[in-house]
């Protein structure tokens, strides 16, 4: 039909049948196929694009057709269980190219060999010893957050700000090691990525800014390169204070490398300047590993604790339970990681609210060589967009998919689950490394608010405009009150 795009190498069938036999082919707006569907839309049109796109094609995974290739949607769990199992589709997309100025090679973007040293250099880091130590230092900073919370409790809440420093104050203190009260620049730090973001969505939705030449010359390139670099020398703080600590306390003499039968294990910027001292990772690869932690880290769990409060906030009901549940736990200072672990009905809360709301509603991949999948042949250079947010709202696995009800996972009902119906982390070999983490911190926070106040509402789910960014955003500000418990 695209006459214009037919000599690109084109997606087809493996068995010979028409492509519209195995996957919907979304008709574009004009004869150049779907290049002018998303040009220079908002982020929130291209979310509001996206969700009509995956109404259109009745749940079945989907075709758009660009100039610079092809792009394989998948939006159901059926679809996506192949992609997450395999070993070979593991490239990320044209979209982490261009946060590659932000983030650089670290874990989240790199590939082959590289990942796959630094993916088994920083597994350890996350171990559940390490995630014990790293539970004293979430309650610790549960309790700042309650202190800031009390400032505030007779107002309409913002809850965004406090939120997010909460979240980026645990992922410093914890994965890096550094407490940030004496560094400055986390308030630049937060503003720089949230420019950065619709940047990069907009270059995602115009072909032309895809050619980095292009971008220079006509895009928001300087802009970029100045958010980019407010974040590198924020990062870059946090390194200078972890290196002298380092330094000062003398370094690889503590793990005992000899003794098979101890594993020493360390937080993450620890294990990356003990890979350093032996010659195993450069500054360069601290810089960019630090830089993807600490956003990885930070974005995405504020993300979901903030969607978590305005669903308990809008939900008295389930709050109450949530409540029931921590009100017989001993003091919160001595809570272990088993006690947050042993919180089913607080999980489901928050499973039920990164099924709704997902912190990274897509993730992508792009086909290095042809490749089958699906019974589909995608060439070189194909694009394959997961839409996780559209595979957990699927009514087939979700039966009212927009109803938020916790109690979907629980764990009678998640027996006959599909495996790769909820997949907020993703799956596979490129899974979340910090989802363990982001629970615990996240149950953290919920039963230090929960067991001082009740969450109120000021607005509603079902108003929330949701649009794209890094992560999952709101076009408007998120809003609770706070009512202190008597007890
Ligand atoms: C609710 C919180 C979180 C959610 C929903 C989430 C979600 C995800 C998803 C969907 C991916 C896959 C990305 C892709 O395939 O392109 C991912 C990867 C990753 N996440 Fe998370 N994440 C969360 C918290 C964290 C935390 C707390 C950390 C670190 C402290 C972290 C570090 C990473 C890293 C480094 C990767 C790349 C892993 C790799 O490719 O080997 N995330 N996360």
């Amino acid at each position: 039909n695209y006459f214009v795009l037919a000599l690109c190498k084109r997606i087809k069938c493996v068995d010979g049948k028409p492509l519209e036999e195995k996957v919907w082919v979304m008709p574009g707006k004009t004869i150049f196929g779907n290049n002018f569907d998303v040009l220079n839309v908002t982020p929130g049109k291209l979310f509001e694009l996206a969700r009509g796109w995956a109404k259109f094609s009745r749940g079945r995974s989907y075709v758009l057709h660009f100039s610079i290739g092809s792009v394989y949607n998948i939006i159901n769990a059926e679809d996506a269980e192949q992609l997450f199992l395999s070993q070979s589709i593991t490239t990320k997309g044209i979209n982490y190219d261009f946060l590659q100025p932000f983030l650089g090679d670290g874990l989240l973007i790199s590939r082959e060999e590289k990942w796959h040293l630094r993916r088994k250099m920083l597994t350890p880091a996350f171990h559940f010893n390490i995630l014990q130590t790293f539970n004293e230092i979430f309650k610790e900073e549960s309790l700042r957050l309650l202190e800031k919370l009390k400032h505030l409790q007779h107002d309409n809440i913002n809850i965004s700000d406090v939120i997010d420093e909460f979240s980026l104050n645990n992922v410093c203190e914890t994965a890096l090691g550094v407490k940030l009260n004496d560094i400055d620049g986390e308030s630049e730090y937060r503003a720089a990525i949230h420019k950065i973001e619709p940047i990069i969505i907009r270059r995602v939705c115009n072909p032309l800014l895809h050619y980095g030449i292009i971008f220079h010359l006509f895009g928001q390139y300087r802009e970029y390169k100045h958010y980019a670099e407010i974040t590198h020398n924020f990062s870059s703080k946090i390194i200078n204070r972890k290196r002298k600590g380092f330094l000062l306390n003398g370094n690889s003499s503590s793990i005992d490398e000899k003794n098979s039968y101890v594993k020493a294990r360390y937080a993450m910027l620890d294990t990356l300047l003990h890979q350093e001292a032996q010659g195993l990772v450069d500054h360069q690869g601290i810089c960019e590993e630090v830089d993807t932690f600490m956003f990885e880290g930070y974005d995405t769990t504020s993300t979901c604790l903030k969607f978590a409060l305005l669903n308990l906030a809008q939900y008295p009901d389930i709050q109450e339970k949530c409540y029931q549940e921590i009100a017989s736990l001993t003091t919160f200072e001595n809570l272990t990681v088993f006690d947050f672990n042993n919180l089913e009905y607080l999980g489901c809360v928050i499973k039920e609210t990164l099924r709704m709301y997902p912190s990274v509603p897509v993730v992508t991949r792009r086909c290095t060589k042809d490749t089958v999948l699906n019974g589909l042949f995608l060439p070189t250079n194909t694009q394959i967009f997961i839409h996780i947010y559209d595979i957990m709202r699927d009514s087939k696995h979700f039966p009212e998919p927009s109803v938020f009800k916790p109690e979907r996972f629980l764990a009678e009902n998640t027996l006959d689950m599909h495996p790769f119906a909820f997949v907020p982390f993703s799956a596979g070999s490129r899974n979340c490394i910090g989802q363990k983490f982001a629970m615990l911190e996240i149950k953290a926070a919920l039963v230090a608010i929960l067991r001082t106040y009740r969450v109120l509402p000021i607005m509603q789910t079902k108003d929330l405009i949701l649009q794209y960014g890094i992560t999952l955003k709101t076009n408007q500000k998120l809003f609770v009150k706070l009512e202190p418990r008597v007890i």
